[in-house]
Parts: structure tokens; C-alpha cells; sequence
């Protein structure tokens, strides 16, 4: 199934709605890229994810409170909100019995996370069925909401009716660049200014748990305009390993919000965002699949005003089964970029 167009039925409604057809790459491939690619891949090998024995592993304080820490805090010095979303998806899995799994969660960040102090999870048995049970949960610091979640778990159940869309057709992870790789080979261009060279390195010295691979990096950086539509490989850093579908779940909601709302900027390389957060995240778990493995994420924006932008998500498994999809909007206040720091 990997390989084949984006359905028909699927058409966006971007700036540009001739390309339903995926797969361009810029070439970027040359000896040194490969090196770099190998030391990056030693790096992360053999590692268990710092996402399983960090970020996701929630302290328990009381019967249905928790307590979680951060990892990597964005520039913003806001926290991230997958962490967020990540974190209290794994509260509310930890009340549940084993034989229900994740199938949608629906959440609204309410205030910025702080990220001088832990976040607390206070999670509500809201419902137990013979199918499906729900969870509430607020994360919570300095005694106020940053998180309000709903979670619903599902008893796997056979149906007949079983139908998806085919993955977009797209270079394979192997050859394309991790970000850092990208941010490592724009440092090597000898005429880059000192400020863009100092911001670069900064990004290069953050811990993100997470591995990206952009399909086309000219639209992922915005470089040139480009339909409000992006693909790119991830998954968690480290090893996970089989067997905890719930923890499998909450990987990827974290990763899932890391890079979906710039998908609506895109079309837009001339406006830079001065405030951008996102509002709201549902998701929704359609099948088994490994979150440290690669995995596509097909993004696009339907819609863009009122300074928010929409943004839809979907998790391809390598295997071109749909893992995941997940839906997201976002407050954009943007300003234009000045004329002085164009590249
Ligand atoms: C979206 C919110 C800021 C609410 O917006 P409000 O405008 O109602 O909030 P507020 O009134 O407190 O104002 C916040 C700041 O915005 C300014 N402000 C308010 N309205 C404005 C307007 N119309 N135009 C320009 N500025 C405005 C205020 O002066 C204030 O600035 P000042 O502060 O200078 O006084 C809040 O709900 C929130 O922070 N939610 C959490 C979002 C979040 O953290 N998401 C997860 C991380 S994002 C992520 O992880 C994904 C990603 O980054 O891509």
C-alpha cells in the first residue's frame, strides 16, 4: 500500500490545489551528508527514549494525581504542549484497565505552561463502560488549569467495515536529513551572518526527544511559498521497543503537536509568527504502531483566519497503514518580516 497518490477524496483546499502528488525532494545527498548522517543515527542508537524514562514517566502523588517534569522546553519558554497533551494522556491511561486502548483524546490549552515548575495531572473517572471508558483530566500549576483533557479508551473490537486513504508517495527516511543535519549544513554556508549563525547553534544545542525528517525542508523552513501542506518523517529518539500500546499512544501525541501548526504558515515565508500556541488538539488512534520507529506525518491547513489557523494531521505507519490522525488550531499573531532579514 506505501507508495501510492493521495485519494481523491482528500483534496485540499491549499493555495496551490494542483499537487495532490507527493513525493518531490530537493537533492541533498553528498558524502559529507552521509557521514553526518551516520554519526547522527549512532547517536540515538541503542538509547532508551528519554521520553519513556523522563517525560512519560509520571510520578504518582495520590490516588489519580500526578506529577510530571520537563525535558525540553521550546524558545518560547512556554511549555510544549505535546509534552502537556503526552503527559496527561499517560495519567489517564493509568486508571484504565489493560485491555482498553486509547482511541481519541480532546484537549484546549487554557493558560501558558510554566516551565519553572512541575505540571500536576488530577484525573476524573468520568465514566466506565463494557467498551469504551472516559477520563478527565486537568493539568494543573500554580493552582490554575494550563490543560483541560478529555481521553476515551476503547476494548479492541472486530468490525467489518474497514476503510482508510492511501499514504502520500515520499522519498524514504533513509534518504532524507534529520533537521539537525539541515541546520548543521546551512552553518557550513560561509557567508551566513553572525546572529543567524548564533540562533542555529542554539537550536542545535536543544535535547529534543524527537527526530524529524522534512520531505522538502524549503517549505518545512518556508523559504519560498508553498501550499499549506507538509510532510516529514518522525519518531521518538531512543528506543521504545514493542508491547506498550498505551505508551506507544502517548509518544505520539507528544510528538504529534511538534510541528503541525507551522503547516499554516507556509503559505505565508513574508509574515513571521510573533505569538504562536496552540489552542486546542484532538487526536484519534486507528491502529498498533511503534513510535520509535518512522513514521509519516501528512499535514495540512484547511483553513486560515481571525488569527488562528486549522490544522489536520495524519500518522502513516511506514507500512502505509494509518496509524493516527489528529486535528489542531492554533492562534497565529503574525507580523511581517523585516526587509533587513530576508535571506
Ligand atoms: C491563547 C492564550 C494566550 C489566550 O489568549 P488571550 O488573548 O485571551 O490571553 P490574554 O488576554 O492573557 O493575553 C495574552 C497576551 O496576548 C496579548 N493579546 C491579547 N489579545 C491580543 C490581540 N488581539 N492582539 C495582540 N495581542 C493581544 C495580551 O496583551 C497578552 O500579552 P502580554 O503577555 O505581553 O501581556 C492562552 O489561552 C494561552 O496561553 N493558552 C496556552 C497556549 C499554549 O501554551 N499552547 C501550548 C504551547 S504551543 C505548542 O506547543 C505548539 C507550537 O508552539 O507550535
Amino acid at each position: 500500500m506505501a507508495g501510492g497518490e493521495v485519494g481523491d477524496s482528500r483534496s485540499t483546499s491549499g493555495l496551490t490545489p494542483n499537487s495532490g502528488h507527493v513525493g518531490v525532494t530537493e537533492p541533498q545527498k553528498s558524502l559529507e551528508d552521509e557521514n553526518l548522517k551516520t554519526l547522527a543515527s549512532q547517536d540515538t542508537q541503542d538509547l532508551k527514549s528519554v521520553l519513556v524514562t523522563s517525560v512519560l514517566n509520571l510520578e504518582k502523588l495520590d490516588v489519580d494525581l500526578y506529577r510530571g517534569t520537563h525535558h525540553w522546553v521550546p524558545r518560547t519558554q512556554r511549555l510544549f504542549g505535546g509534552q502537556i497533551i503526552g503527559q496527561a494522556l499517560v495519567a489517564a491511561a493509568k486508571s484504565v484497565s489493560d485491555n482498553f486502548y486509547a482511541h481519541s483524546l480532546h484537549c484546549y490549552f487554557v493558560r501558558a505552561g510554566d516551565p519553572k515548575v512541575p505540571v500536576l495531572y488530577q484525573v476524573d473517572r468520568t465514566r466506565d463502560g463494557r467498551s469504551f471508558t472516559v477520563r478527565s483530566v486537568k493539568a494543573v500549576q500554580h493552582g490554575q488549569p494550563i490543560l483541560i483533557c478529555q481521553a476515551s479508551f476503547q476494548k479492541l473490537q472486530p468490525s467489518p467495515l474497514e476503510h482508510q486513504f492511501t499514504m502520500p508517495s515520499v522519498p524514504p527516511p533513509e534518504d532524507l536529513l534529520t533537521v539537525e543535519e539541515l541546520i548543521r549544513l546551512h552553518l557550513s554556508k560561509p557567508d551566513l551572518a553572525e546572529d543567524a549563525k548564533k540562533g542555529l547553534n542554539k537550536l542545535l544545542a536543544n535535547e529534543v526527544p524527537i527526530e524529524i525528517k522534512p520531505v522538502s525542508p524549503a517549505h518545512f523552513y518556508r523559504f519560498t511559498p508553498s501550499e499549506p501542506r507538509r510532510l516529514f518523517w518522525g519518531r521518538a529518539r531512543g528506543y521504545i521497543g514493542e508491547g506498550n500500546m498505551k505508551l506507544h499512544c502517548c509518544v505520539a501525541a507528544y510528538v504529534s503537536d511538534f510541528a503541525l501548526l507551522g503547516t499554516a504558515m507556509q503559505p505565508y515565508p513574508n509574515y513571521r509568527a510573533q505569538f504562536a500556541a496552540s489552542l486546542d488538539h484532538a487526536m484519534w488512534f486507528h491502529s498498533t504502531f511503534c513510535s520509535d520507529e518512522w513514521m509519516l506525518y501528512e499535514c495540512e491547513s484547511s483553513w486560515a483566519g481571525s488569527s488562528r489557523g486549522l490544522v489536520q494531521g495524519r500518522i502513516w505507519r511506514r507500512d502505509g497503514v494509518l496509524a493516527a490522525s489528529c486535528s489542531q488550531e492554533g492562534l497565529l499573531r503574525v507580523k511581517p518580516v523585516p526587509e533587513s532579514s530576508k535571506l
